[in-house]
């Protein structure tokens, strides 16, 4: 029961005390009706009803760093562009999405902003979602995979020295030197996926020392024994003598949009904003690397055709091609002699569909990319509302 209580009565608490109460706002205000700590009601935390009343959906977006111009471009080519006026303006909109507003901060704060309700959504990189988010259970992955920023978070040795025949976690598990005195030292931003990593690995000597930024230095300068960091190419691990191994990748990583529980579930618009997204994101995706493929073809019937095109292994489409009379005008007649066939192809496969269509009497190829493949179904909204339990 909710009772509403004089202004006198309410005091507030230091956010340690409210811990206390396993609650993970700032600031609550809290009342207690006569003094007794056991009657304490927590009404809510300022911060918390002032995220509540807020009307306008937002989204996080990375200021900077390697995320920020592929968000960016991403976002545009689903026709989703930012309206930013000028690159330090860190609040900007996307007139496409009404009631949006677009907030540019660094990855970690986007993953926390959303926990604390001051972001709805977020497209951050999924190491930093389960890094920051610590298994939250308001944190909801809508799309895991936005095609860019591929790593790995993987755990690099010298190759050099005491771990010059170390090659895979067992070895490096098993070496005599870690003790309860002495343990593995491993440098690295992600404590908590490193710790959560060692832990299920059975590793018993372990200490984590939290560094960020280039963290492949400190093996050579003697103060770690190993890091734990992000890894693409490998490059910056060869130049610094590092070497990965077998069974060291914690987690494989991609750009992801992530979303906030509660957000979708209590702010108005926030489910539309994110459907809208995710359908364009999933079609335009879908549509990467794939060209659409026009040819002129001469026949007796668009079933004729259709064997033709048919009997060639590259030129079944998506769903098998589309063929469609050409109407021409031949003494003052209207026939049909010649059929068009649109099909969808892989940009990787394309000379050879051309080279296919050319073989069973095609002409006037035209090629063009596409924007989008828009199919019946988006089977991450699905996903998304069986989550939501909708
Ligand atoms: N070498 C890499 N190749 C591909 N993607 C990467 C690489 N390093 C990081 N990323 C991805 O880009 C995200 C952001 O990395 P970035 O280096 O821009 O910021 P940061 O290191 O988290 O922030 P800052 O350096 O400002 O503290 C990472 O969380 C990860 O998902
Ligand atoms: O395998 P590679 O392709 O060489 O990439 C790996 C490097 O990229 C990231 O650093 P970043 O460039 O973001 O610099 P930072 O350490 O300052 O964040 C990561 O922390 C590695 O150092
Ligand atoms: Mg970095």
């Amino acid at each position: 029961m909710t009772t509403f209580l004089e202004p006198s009565s309410f005091f507030q608490v230091r956010p340690s005390s409210v811990r206390a109460f396993s609650m993970p706002f700032r600031s609550y205000i809290v009342c207690c009706s006569n003094g007794n700590p056991s009657t304490v009601v927590l009404l809510g935390s300022s911060r918390d009803l002032e995220s509540r009343e807020r009307k306008v959906v937002r989204l996080g977006l990375p200021s900077k760093g390697r995320m920020a111009d592929e968000t960016l471009s991403l976002l545009k080519n689903c026709q989703l562009s930012v309206r930013q006026l000028n690159p330090r303006q860190y609040v900007a909109d996307i007139p496409q999405l009404s009631n949006l507003e677009v907030w540019f901060q660094r990855p970690k704060d986007i993953v926390c902003k959303i926990q604390s309700g001051d972001l709805d959504l977020g497209i951050v990189g999924f190491d930093t979602v389960c890094e920051c988010g610590q298994g939250n259970d308001d944190l909801i992955v809508v799309h895991e995979a936005l095609g860019f920023g591929a790593c790995r978070l993987s755990i690099a040795i010298p190759k050099y020295g005491i771990f010059e025949n170390v090659n895979s976690l067992g070895e490096l598990a098993k070496m005599p030197q870690w003790t309860k005195d002495r343990p593995l030292r491993i440098e690295t931003g992600f404590s908590y996926l490193g710790n959560k990593f060692f832990k299920e690995k059975g590793f018993e000597h372990v200490r984590f020392q939290r560094s960020e930024g280039a963290l492949e230095a400190y093996p050579a300068m003697g103060t770690t024994d190993a890091i734990l960091d992000l890894v693409s190419s490998g490059t910056t691990l060869r130049e610094n003598n590092l070497k990965e191994i077998d069974g060291g990748v914690v987690l494989e990583s991609q750009a992801v949009l992530v979303a906030s529980r509660r957000s979708l579930n209590m702010r108005k618009g926030a489910l539309e904003i994110t459907h809208e997204m995710l359908e364009r994101l999933e079609a335009h995706l879908r549509a990467l690397g794939v060209v659409t493929v026009v040819a002129n073809m001469r026949g007796n019937s668009a079933e004729e055709v259709a064997e033709r095109v048919l009997s060639q292994p590259s030129l079944s489409g998506l769903q098998g091609p589309t063929i469609s009379p050409v109407f021409r005008s031949r003494d003052g007649k209207v026939v049909v002699d010649f059929f068009a066939i649109v099909i969808c192809v892989p940009q990787k496969e394309l000379y050879k569909s051309v080279q296919q269509l050319r073989s069973i009497g095609g002409s006037g190829v035209l090629v063009s990319d596409l924007t989008y493949i828009f199919e019946e179904e988006t089977p991450r909204w699905r996903r998304l509302l069986s989550e939501l339990g909708l």
